[in-house]
């Protein structure tokens, strides 16, 4: 069953320099106990669906399209039904997790507040918190729980805060940049936990991110985005060991394993993109005829927008 289906979302900004179309036609979907990882550079349009799933995107926003949640439309409803959501059955892991935790409170009550929330009853509180903890790759997590947040490093708040994300047992759980700014050692640990996810099996994922290690280790489906649009989407072992689209090869090509080989050129920009495809000034292949936009298509199991592929 898919617990996430996104279809024909356009999401854009009025701004001085024009219609920032910053999301356009962007159709995927996220199946139950599936960890979806949306990649790209930055400015693509990754961030951007995530906020508008969990309805987070700026009021000046122009929004279309459809977002379906366990099969209920969700993309325009009113505040007051989606806070119903919020949390519950879809849960943010946010960027920035000091801002989002208590520093007077000790980080197990942080914990155990959520569980208060969904109703587990208060004499399962500390093992709960203890076994949520556990599954966050903390070595100590009856010491974690007795702590206060100043008292973790940068990484173990980060991996806290996923904890929080948890505790209500979310259906879906959406992380932003989740290895953004970690050091080494901190980065490592949330990849960890990432895998114990995985390895579980049941939790939903939308995860976005430049971490092309994270997302290769842990996803079951990629898409690519390029210029607001997905120009690759299908089985993640597929598109990070043979991609179909030349930008997807360039991003491939890049990473430290295969070699580090930069893509040139840069993105056009989202207020003045051209006719045809976004990708054919940077293309090493590029179509002789570049009039008509490249729709995605299916090729081997994948969606991909080329008209060469
Ligand atoms: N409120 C806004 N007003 C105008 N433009 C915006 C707004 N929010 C986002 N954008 C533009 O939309 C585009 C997509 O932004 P988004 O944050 O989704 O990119 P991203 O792929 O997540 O990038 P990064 O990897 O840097 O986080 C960018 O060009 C950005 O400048
Ligand atoms: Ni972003």
């Amino acid at each position: 069953m898919n617990i996430l289906e996104v279809s024909e979302l356009n999401v854009a900004f009025p701004t001085r320099r024009g219609l920032v179309r910053a999301s356009q036609n962007v159709n995927f979907s996220v199946k139950e106990g599936e960890i979806c990882v949306l990649i790209g550079e930055t400015g693509s349009g990754k961030s951007v669906i995530g906020q508008a799933v969990l309805h987070l995107l700026p009021q000046n926003a122009r929004v279309s399209g459809s977002v379906r949640y366990a099969g209920e439309e969700i993309l325009l409803i009113s505040e007051q039904k989606f806070s119903r959501l919020r949390g519950h059955e879809i849960s943010l892991i946010p960027q920035n997790p000091t801002g989002s935790l208590d520093p007077l409170m000790r980080c197990g009550q942080q914990v155990a507040e959520v569980l208060d929330v969904c109703g587990v009853p208060k004499e399962e509180h500390s093992s709960r918190t203890t076994s949520i903890l556990s599954a966050l790759s903390f070595s100590d997590p009856e010491l974690v729980a007795a702590s206060y947040p100043h008292e973790l490093s940068g990484g173990m708040r980060q991996r806290l805060t996923t904890g929080i994300a948890l505790a209500a047992s979310p259906r879906l759980l959406v992380a932003d940049e989740p290895t953004k700014g970690l050091d080494y050692a901190a980065r490592k640990r949330t990849i960890e936990m990432f895998l114990n996810l995985k390895r579980r099996g049941t939790d939903s994922v939308l995860m976005i991110t430049h971490d092309l290690e994270l997302a290769e280790m842990i996803a079951d489906q990629a898409g690519v985005l390029y210029s607001g649009e997905l120009v690759e989407f299908g089985p993640a072992a597929d598109v990070f060991s043979s991609p179909l689209h030349p930008y997807t090869k360039g991003l491939m090509a890049a990473l430290p394993k295969n070699g580090m080989t930069p893509m040139p050129g840069m993105c056009p920009g989202l207020a003045q993109l051209p006719d045809g495809c976004y990708f054919h000034d940077r293309c090493p292949t590029p179509c002789e005829e570049n009039h008509v936009h490249p729709l995605m298509h299916e090729v081997c199991g994948r969606q991909v927008r080329c008209s060469r592929c």
